[in-house]
């Protein structure tokens, strides 16, 4: 039973990448959100908005336990126009994507996970064209040549959206890992063959994009 030895890799990864983001005090996780945000700002979002001549469309998400944070973004993404959305779990499974616009957009819900609360956002469709996509993780991994792996909580939420997307619309999203860099391991992890593969890494060290060699 392959995927059963895997399953319990992964859960055990998740327990001791839960205890390593969770021993950052709050004040570091705080000014390593904002270094992260100013490193993906100037080193991806602002030369991607300059490559394609218009504002960005944006899958964030709002932080949930210990998890960097997306927010200090967004106040300058909308300030250039950018379009915002982030993912909420719909109660039949799967993920629905909603336009965020200020703070008291997020609310609460499955598991106190903070998503658009959806009597105040608007419902974009699944299969919106995307610039750059947000994912949120426990742990990544550079270990296996040329990918980029991720292991998340265990929902297959992300995996699932991913494979709907690729399904759905071929277009140039920009699948981003966004972690501090205590998250990234030297080890491969765990990996089934439905695990999405990010196309790049942003930590507060630096972006990585695939094919594009060293940290920028
Ligand atoms: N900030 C943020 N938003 C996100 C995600 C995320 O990882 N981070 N997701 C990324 O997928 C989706 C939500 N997925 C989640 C999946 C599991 C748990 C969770 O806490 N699970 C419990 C176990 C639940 C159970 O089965 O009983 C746990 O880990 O303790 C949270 C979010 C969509 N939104
Ligand atoms: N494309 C898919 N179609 C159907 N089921 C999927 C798909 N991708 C993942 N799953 C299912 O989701 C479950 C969890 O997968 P996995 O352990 O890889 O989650 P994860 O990537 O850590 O979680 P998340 O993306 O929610 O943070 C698995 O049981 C898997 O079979």
């Amino acid at each position: 039973m392959e995927n059963k030895v895997i399953s319990e890799e992964k859960a055990n990864w998740r327990r001791r990448m839960a205890a390593v983001r969770d021993g950052l005090a709050p004040a570091d996780r705080q000014r390593l959100s904002d270094q992260l945000c100013a490193r993906l700002e100037n080193g991806l979002l602002s030369p991607l908005r300059s490559e394609l001549g218009r504002p960005l469309r944006l899958c964030v998400y709002a932080p949930y336990r210990s998890e960097a944070s997306p927010l200090p973004l967004l106040r300058g993404c909308r300030d250039k126009g950018d379009l915002l959305v982030a993912p909420r779990m719909k109660p039949e499974g799967g993920l629905e994507l909603r336009e965020v616009q200020q703070a008291s957009d997020w609310a609460p819900g499955r598991w106190g996970v903070p998503e658009p609360d959806p009597l105040r956002s608007r419902l974009v469709p699944t299969t919106i064209p995307l610039d750059i996509v947000l994912v949120p993780g426990m742990a990544y991994s550079l270990a296996k040549a040329g990918t980029i792996a991720r292991l998340g909580y265990g929902g297959g939420y992300y995996d699932r959206l991913y494979a709907q997307r690729e399904a759905a619309v071929a277009e140039g999203t920009i699948w981003v890992g966004f972690a501090y860099a205590i998250q990234v391991v030297a080890e491969p992890l765990p990996a089934e063959s439905h695990d999405l593969l990010l196309h790049a890494l942003a930590t507060e060290q630096g972006i990585m994009r695939i094919g594009e060699g060293d940290w920028a």
